[in-house]
């Protein structure tokens, strides 16, 4: 494993039976409060959107809020927040979807895509891809190509990437981490 990945790794905390029972939580706000970590994560996710020639940064509400935001002004990108249902004030559009500890509806403000945004999603964890896989659905319904979608960690038990490859349509899915 690179340094990087190590450094990573080493700072996503195991919590058991969160937020119910049988569930592993990968909370990430040990890496969040290490500013060197926080910087490596940043870096490496905004060497993927100049990759990827994203034009826009997406961030899933909350968590990828936290990384997509500074990746979006590293990169020098706009940031679009997709947010849970209910919190944007302007016209939007919903996709409802299902995770791994229940369902929820998405959202996003349809003026801040358009069809010449090539748009990277990001967001800290990959585990079912239903959040992600409703997110690539809202970007095209809202007329914007999918550049791909990053994360900082898959968890690949729960075969999130299988469930998303129908609907990034050849986009990459990069995951820094998999466990
Ligand atoms: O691949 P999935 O099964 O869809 O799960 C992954 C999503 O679940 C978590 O968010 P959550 O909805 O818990 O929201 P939060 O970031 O506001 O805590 C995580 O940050 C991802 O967005
Ligand atoms: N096990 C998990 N840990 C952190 N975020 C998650 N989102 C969905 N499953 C998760």
């Amino acid at each position: 494993m690179t340094d990087i990945k190590e450094l990573l790794l080493s700072r996503i905390r195991d919590v058991a039976d969160y937020p119910e029972p049988g569930v592993m939580f990968k909370d990430i706000t040990p890496l969040l409060a290490d500013p060197a970590a926080f910087t490596a994560l940043t870096d490496a996710l905004a060497e993927i959107a100049e990759g990827a020639g994203a034009t826009k940064i997406v961030g899933l509400e909350a968590r990828g809020f936290i990384l997509g935001a500074p990746v979006a002004v590293r990169a020098g990108l706009g940031f679009i927040p997709v947010r849970k249902a209910g919190k944007l004030p302007g016209a939007t559009l919903g996709q409802a979807y299902d995770l791994e500890y229940g369902s929820a509806e998405i959202e996003v403000h349809a003026e801040d895509l358009t069809a010449d945004d090539r748009v990277l999603v990001i967001d800290d964890v990959l585990a079912t891809g239903g959040t992600a896989e409703a997110s690539v659905q809202l970007i095209r319904r809202a007329g914007a190509e999918v550049a791909g979608l990053a994360v900082l960690m898959e968890l690949g038990f729960l075969s999130g990437r299988a469930r998303l490859e129908p609907a990034l349509r050849g986009a990459p899915l990069e995951a820094l981490l998999t466990v």
